[in-house]
């Protein structure tokens, strides 16, 4: 037996820190959505006890480091299954860039072996074993747009925001989300009007939703890496309605409605950025090609 899931990127629309907790997480509000950039993973029902990663990405980690895996081998677990899963991981999301790569891969690892093993699990269950894995892995498994809280597991789905296309670079220096969190001056921050996004996504304003884009993170990782800034000056030059930082970096992200327009991005960037894409906004639950 067989199953095909596809795990989509997320970007950042707002992410703000409100303060830390006793167990070193950082308590936070973000608005996330998906892009249609994908990996595609492929379950393989296998007769021995085991899970096995297979991935030409040689970042991509095959053992326990990787996410699919954990979520995979916490399934077995919880419900004692004793066939094993082989998932062959295609990568197209960049690893370690701010757009939850490991986490879609977790979540899509939930929706696939769900089908697979026949475990008959809500998408609401799903997403609370996601928490276990990883802070973004439950937004993951709803695939949709969200209002996250908590320290990112709490999900309020939203209603998609204002279809665009959306250009993606990411810098080629990657970034820590551990470090990024652990050198965040909590006293001086301007937070995002997360109230207003939602409004502006509820009312399907395009104009709202690119006024209202912000990150809190995204001044610590500028300081960190400066390629950040370039980008996104390139972006609004190049004629981009907003821009900004997905989650913890390194990759920005500029919003425009026009295809011809994201084209003229994309070419303006290639010169000096190895990895970029023009996608479309996804916002809402999709099925595989
Ligand atoms: C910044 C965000 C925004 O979406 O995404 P990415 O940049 O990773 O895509 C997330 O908060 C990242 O989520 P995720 O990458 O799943 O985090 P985890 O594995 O749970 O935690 C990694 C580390 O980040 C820090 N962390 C994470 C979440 C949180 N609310 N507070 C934190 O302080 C902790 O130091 C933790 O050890
Ligand atoms: N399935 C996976 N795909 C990519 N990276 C993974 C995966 N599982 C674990 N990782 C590890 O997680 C780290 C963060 O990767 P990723 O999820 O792509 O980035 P981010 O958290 O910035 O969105 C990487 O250093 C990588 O080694």
């Amino acid at each position: 037996m067989y199953v095909l899931e596809k795990a989509p990127a997320k970007i950042n629309l707002t992410l703000d820190v409100l303060y830390k907790r006793p167990d070193q997480y950082h308590e936070i509000e973000m608005i996330m959505t998906t892009v249609d950039l994908a990996d595609r993973l492929e379950f393989f029902l296998l007769q021995e006890d085991k899970v096995e990663i297979v991935s030409e990405n040689r970042f991509v980690p095959n053992d326990e480091r990787n996410l699919a895996y954990r979520a995979a081998k916490l399934l077995k677990e919880r419900f004692q299954i004793e066939h094993g899963v082989k998932i062959k991981i295609d990568k197209q999301i960049p690893v370690a860039a701010g757009l939850a790569g490991g986490s879609s891969d977790a979540a899509a690892t939930f929706r696939g072996l769900n089908r697979l093993w026949e475990l008959n699990l809500s998408t609401e269950e799903l997403a609370n074993l996601g928490a276990e894995v990883g802070s973004d892995v439950s937004f993951c498994v709803y695939n949709s747009t969200a209002l996250a809280k908590g320290r990112g597991e709490t999900i309020v789905e939203l209603p998609a925001p204002p279809k665009c296309w959306v250009v993606l670079a990411k810098p080629v220096q990657g970034v820590s989300t551990q470090s990024v969190y652990q050198s965040l001056v909590l006293d001086d921050i301007d937070h995002p009007d997360t109230k207003g996004m939602v409004n502006a996504i509820k009312q399907s304003d395009y104009l709202g939703v690119c006024n209202r884009l912000k990150n809190v993170l995204e001044t610590v990782t500028l300081s960190m890496n400066p390629e950040v800034a370039q980008i996104k000056e390139q972006m609004i030059r190049s004629g981009a309605d907003a821009v900004l930082m997905s989650g913890s970096g390194p990759t920005v992200f500029g919003l425009v409605q026009q295809e011809s327009r994201a084209d003229r991005i994309y070419n303006s960037l290639r010169g000096f950025c190895e990895e970029v894409y023009v996608v479309r906004l996804l916002g809402s639950h999709q099925k595989l090609d």
